[in-house]
């Protein structure tokens, strides 16, 4: 499934937040965007998933105009992992995880053993199989980002949007989360903070600063020192990691 943003700006209690953004991801592809606190990464993917309402551009999920779809229809082709995973009342873990199953059941409808092995298939994907029965108020942040992962995959989306996913995640889970998603093999947009992470799962890359879009490319392209610099006003070196093969960055002070 294609995602095609275009000309998309947001204005929020009178301030431009993002002007101009072009974006693409390709049917499969993992695409990440990089850039600083308040750059306007979420911002722009709230606009994407319908939380904020662009004052121009347009969203298209293949030929479907998302800007104008209905809420059901966008939630059977794409799910959402959130910066902020909090819940006012508490469910187990596999009633969370069933929550994914909803957009594809009809009111009232309740879940069958596909449904059953589907979301015991996405808590085995985060390793959280054992905690099914858990109340999802007592878990870790770490476990809840698995579990908010873990719906999202039993929604069974073609496009999954990610805001920094990895919040809250020990190394392991870092790179447990990023190889789940990429081993889903379906388009996937990420805002994603850690510039090494993104380098090794994204397959393409978007740099934002101020509210625009600076540089697009492969990673290698542009995770370089110049650019890095213009965004995140800091300096660096970056090179090949000698044991993975993996883009790495060292920060200079
Ligand atoms: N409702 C609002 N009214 C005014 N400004 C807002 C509003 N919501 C967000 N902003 C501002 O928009 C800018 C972009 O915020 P956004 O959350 O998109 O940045 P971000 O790149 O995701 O940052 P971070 O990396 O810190 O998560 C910030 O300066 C933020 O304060």
């Amino acid at each position: 499934m294609n995602l095609y943003v275009s000309d998309i700006g947001v204005n929020l209690s009178g301030t431009d937040i993002i002007e101009n953004i072009e974006l693409k991801v390709m049917d499969g592809q993992f695409v990440g965007i990089i850039g600083p606190n308040g750059c306007g990464k979420s911002t722009l993917l709230k606009t994407i998933y319908k939380v904020i309402k662009p004052k121009c551009g347009t969203i298209l999920l293949d030929e479907m105009d998302l800007l104008a779809a209905n809420p059901k229809v966008i939630a059977q082709k794409s799910a959402v992992v959130g910066q902020f995973n909090e819940i006012s009342f508490d469910f187990t873990v596999w009633d969370m995880v069933a929550m994914g199953r909803s957009p594809h059941k009809k009111l009232l409808e309740t879940d069958n053993d596909i449904d059953a092995g589907i979301i015991r298939a996405a808590l085995e994907k985060v390793n959280l199989e054992k905690h099914s029965d858990r109340s999802y108020l007592s878990l870790s942040g770490g476990e809840k980002q698995r579990v908010v992962l873990a719906r999202a995959i039993a929604q069974q989306p073609q496009l999954l949007i990610l805001d920094e996913p990895t919040n809250h995640l020990d190394v392991k889970y870092q790179i447990q989360v990023l190889s789940t998603v990429k081993s889903l093999s379906i388009s996937t947009l990420a805002a994603l903070h850690d510039l090494e992470l993104a380098a090794r799962y994204c397959d393409y890359l978007y740099a934002m600063k101020a509210g625009h879009v600076v540089a697009h490319g492969k990673p290698e392209a542009i995770l370089i020192k110049d650019t890095i610099q213009k965004i995140y006003d800091v300096k660096c070196e970056i090179y090949r990691n000698p044991v993975n093969g993996c883009l790495a960055v060292t920060y200079l002070s």
